[in-house]
């Protein structure tokens, strides 16, 4: 019998130049392929105070045409003290030759959603296409999200339509590449 591979043969990178060779349909996200970090805020009119929060993303590859995708964020005090932690996600982000992308992300609160969206030049806008919630989820019924890489950051900005209330703000973060 032959023996297994011990390393995985397929491993990721979210470094350009190590690892596999991004596919040639990431090309108008390779700006993304790395870790960010950095700080945000956010508020809902059902909420009776505005937050802030650090968030921490890592954008990584295999090699074919998708990004793997983790988002962790955890609440600050006004002095930047970490209170506890907030927002998890992990997904995928399928780009297509049209550079239109396809994006599936789960959270821990139980809610699935799938977005549609597109990038163009430096910005990836997107909406769900579907929402699906477990059974003492939360109502959300639609987000909007906007990333856009300027001025050597990401500004990412994101709507939701949730617990009764229409499509409006929530979250605006500003994220700067890590080093490790
Ligand atoms: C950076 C990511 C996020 C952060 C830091 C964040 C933070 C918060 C905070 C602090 C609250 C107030 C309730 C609480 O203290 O837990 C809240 C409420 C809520 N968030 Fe977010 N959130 C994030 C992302 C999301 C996402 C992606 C969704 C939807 C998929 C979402 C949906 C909601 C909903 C439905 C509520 C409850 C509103 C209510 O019941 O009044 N959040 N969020």
């Amino acid at each position: 019998m032959l023996e297994p591979a011990q390393e995985n043969p397929f491993p990721d990178s979210h470094v350009l130049g190590e690892g596999p060779e991004p596919h040639p349909q990431l090309q108008p996200v390779l700006g993304l392929i790395g870790r960010w970090h950095g700080r945000g805020s956010g508020e809902y009119p059902t909420l009776e105070h505005g937050f802030r929060y650090e968030q921490e993303i890592t954008f990584s590859h295999d090699g074919r045409p998708f990004l793997v995708y983790e988002s962790r964020a955890w609440l600050i005090d006004d002095s930047g003290t970490a209170v506890r932690p907030a927002g998890r996600e992990t997904g995928w982000w399928r780009i297509l030759p049209d550079a239109s992308v396809e994006v599936t992300l789960a959270h821990p609160t139980g809610i699935v959603e799938t977005y549609v969206g597109r990038v163009s030049g430096t910005e990836i806008e997107m909406a769900t296409d579907t929402v699906g919630l477990t059974p003492r989820a939360k109502e959300v019924t639609g987000m909007r999200r906007r990333y856009a890489l300027e001025e050597g950051g990401l500004t990412i900005v994101q709507e939701m339509a949730a617990v009764g209330q229409p499509m409006q703000h929530h979250l605006q973060a500003r994220l700067f590449p890590r080093k490790d």
